[in-house]
Parts: C-alpha cells; sequence; structure tokens
C-alpha cells in the first residue's frame, strides 16, 4: 500500500507536487500519469525518500521510506535506468545489492533469468547496456529483495515491443499475487493495458483518480443516428451535450444507457452506440490535462470529444 496524503514539494517559488492526495493498493497496478513536468518524478522522490515533502506525507506499508526497517525488502524502486554505476557488470551490480540485503547468492542468478539477460549480457559493463537493457537490469534491482511494493518511473522507455509485453506480463502476476504497484509512463496505451487505478496529475495537482474503467466510462459516447439533429435535442432535453465527431456520429457526456433510452423514447433509430473509449485514455488524458500542456491539443476527426 502507498498512501500521498496532502503532499506539496516547493523549489524555491516553484510548486512541483500541490497537495496531492492518493493511494496505490495491494493487487492492484497504478498508473500514474501527466505530461512532461507534471509532478510525478518529485511525488516518486519523496515516497522513496530521496526529496523531503515541503508538507504533506507519503508512505510505504504505512511508513515514510526512512523509517522501513528493511527498505530493500519492501519497496522496489526504478526511478532512472541509466542512473546505474557505469564501469560495473549487470551482474556485479545485482550482487553488491544481494550481500548489501543479505538475499541468498542463488537470487542473482534468479533476477537475470527473471528479466531475460544472458549470462553474456549479465558479464557486460552497463556502459555498454542499451537503454532497454538497462531497464531490465533496474527491474531486476528492484525486485530482488522480493519487495511487497515496487515504484517504476518509466520502466517501458527504450524496451522493445516484445519488451512492454514482458513487462506488462511481469507487473500483471507481481499484482495478482498481491503486490502493489505504482507506475509512471508516458506511454499511454501500455498504462491503459497494464493499469487497473489511475492517477492524473498536471502542473503539480491531481486532476483525476480512480478505476480505469470508471475514467474511461466518463470519457462519454459515440452514437450514430439517421437523424442527428432530432438525437442531439433529446440529449439536449436531458441536460447532455453533444458534438458531431466529424464522421457522422455524434459524441457525448451521456452515459451509453442513457443514450439508448433517450432514443428509444424519440423513436429515433440508431447505428451504432457504445462507450466513447475508442478514442480510449490518450483523449481523456488530453482533455484531463488541456490547461497544463505545453502543446494546444485538438481532437481529431472521429475522436471523441
Ligand atoms: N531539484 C529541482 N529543483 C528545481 N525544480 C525542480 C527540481 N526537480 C523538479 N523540479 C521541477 O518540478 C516540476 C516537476 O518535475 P518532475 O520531474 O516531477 O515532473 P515529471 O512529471 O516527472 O516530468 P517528466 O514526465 O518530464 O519526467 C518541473 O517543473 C521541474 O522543473
Amino acid at each position: 500500500m502507498i498512501t500521498i496524503e496532502n503532499l506539496t514539494r516547493r523549489y524555491g517559488a516553484h510548486t512541483a507536487v500541490d497537495d496531492v492526495t492518493f493511494t496505490a493498493r495491494p493487487g492492484r497496478v497504478t498508473g500514474f500519469l501527466g505530461p512532461n513536468g507534471a509532478g510525478k518524478s518529485t511525488c516518486m522522490r519523496v515516497l522513496v525518500g530521496l526529496t523531503p515533502p515541503t508538507s504533506g506525507s507519503a508512505t510505504v506499508l504505512g511508513r515514510r521510506f526512512v523509517d522501513l526497517p528493511d527498505p530493500g525488502r519492501e519497496v522496489g524502486v526504478l526511478l532512472d535506468a541509466s542512473a546505474q554505476h557505469a564501469g560495473r557488470t549487470g551482474r556485479e551490480t545485482l550482487t553488491l545489492a544481494q550481500r548489501t540485503m543479505g538475499l541468498p547468492r542463488a537470487r542473482v542468478q534468479e533476477m537475470l533469468d527473471r528479466v531475460s539477460l544472458t549470462d553474456e549480457e549479465a558479464g557486460r559493463r552497463v556502459r555498454h547496456y542499451s537503454l532497454g537493457m538497462r531497464q531490465r537490469l533496474g527491474i531486476a534491482h528492484a525486485l530482488l529483495g522480493d519487495p511487497e511494493v515496487l515504484v517504476l518511473d518509466e520502466p517501458a522507455n527504450g524496451l522493445d515491443p516484445a519488451g512492454i509485453r514482458w513487462m506488462r506480463d511481469l507487473l500483471r502476476e507481481y499484482a495478482d499475487r498481491g503486490g502493489t504497484v505504482l507506475l509512471s509512463s508516458h506511454l499511454l496505451h501500455e498504462i491503459e493495458v497494464v493499469a487497473d487505478d489511475l492517477v492524473v496529475i498536471g502542473r503539480g495537482r491531481i486532476v483525476a483518480s480512480g478505476t480505469k474503467a470508471e475514467l474511461l466510462a466518463s470519457a462519454g459516447t459515440v452514437v450514430r443516428s439517421p437523424d442527428p439533429e432530432a438525437l442531439a435535442r433529446a440529449l439536449a432535453g436531458a441536460g447532455h451535450g453533444a458534438e458531431p465527431t466529424g464522421d457522422g456520429a455524434l459524441s457525448t457526456d451521456a452515459p451509453p444507457d442513457l443514450v439508448g433510452r433517450l432514443a428509444l423514447q424519440a423513436g429515433l433509430a440508431l447505428s451504432e452506440l457504445r462507450a466513447a473509449d475508442g478514442a480510449g485514455l490518450e483523449q481523456m488524458f488530453l482533455d484531463l490535462t488541456a490547461d497544463t500542456q505545453r502543446e494546444t491539443t485538438t481532437t481529431p476527426p472521429g475522436a471523441a470529444a
């Protein structure tokens, strides 16, 4: 369990994290999303004791990271895969951590196997690793102490498609065994596939949080009728807006079952009725963080607003 409560972190006059509250629960993968500079890494750094909070608290398993009796066995952390000692081999990196944590020697080979680094690769110096290999080594390091909680900042960075799938399966299995995973990523599709819960942050503040199903349901409905004007009027009569999607359908904030009932009452035929999650997490993310984005975004033709 990870608990962030009213967490604020200022750097001089700049507020990087502003009164942030959320939890990441056992048995679930919590996706932490936000544009560049939104405050994700800062939250994670406070959580693992690398940066003190200005106010508020961040705890793992009910304690601040610095108060955990055996942090390596309680929390696996991967914040920056490139921050590993470049002159050591992968095997040396893990062996040092294994000794520091007082783990059995066999654990190193187990973890190398777990992340599919070969003997030859494990014997190479980290400076010669590709980014994807560094991520695998970082994951091996995070899993070494068999922790209950994983905190991962952009772990899929640099992984090829097979590596991304491997990572997804690993996190799913870890959560299914009761582990808590907090995962930040810009790879929205990856988060959409693997996360159970989502926390969306923009300019240091939480703009949405909840289960993935709840948040995607709030993306609304796409509906198509031979008489879109009459359908828009029926929706407006029930207090819901409707926008043309650009390909003849309408996008509305009303849930699909209500849209179906309103169409029935108005005697309107429908040729399509579906939750707008075709537009998916990306559109939700852009909508929720619209006023915190650097770039101005526009809704692509055919995507739900
Ligand atoms: N040590 C620091 N000193 C001053 N400002 C900082 C420091 N660390 C972070 N910031 C600022 O805090 C804000 C949040 O940064 P943070 O790295 O947490 O964002 P992020 O959401 O992880 O972004 P990205 O997705 O780009 O990694 C940024 O404006 C950043 O410049």
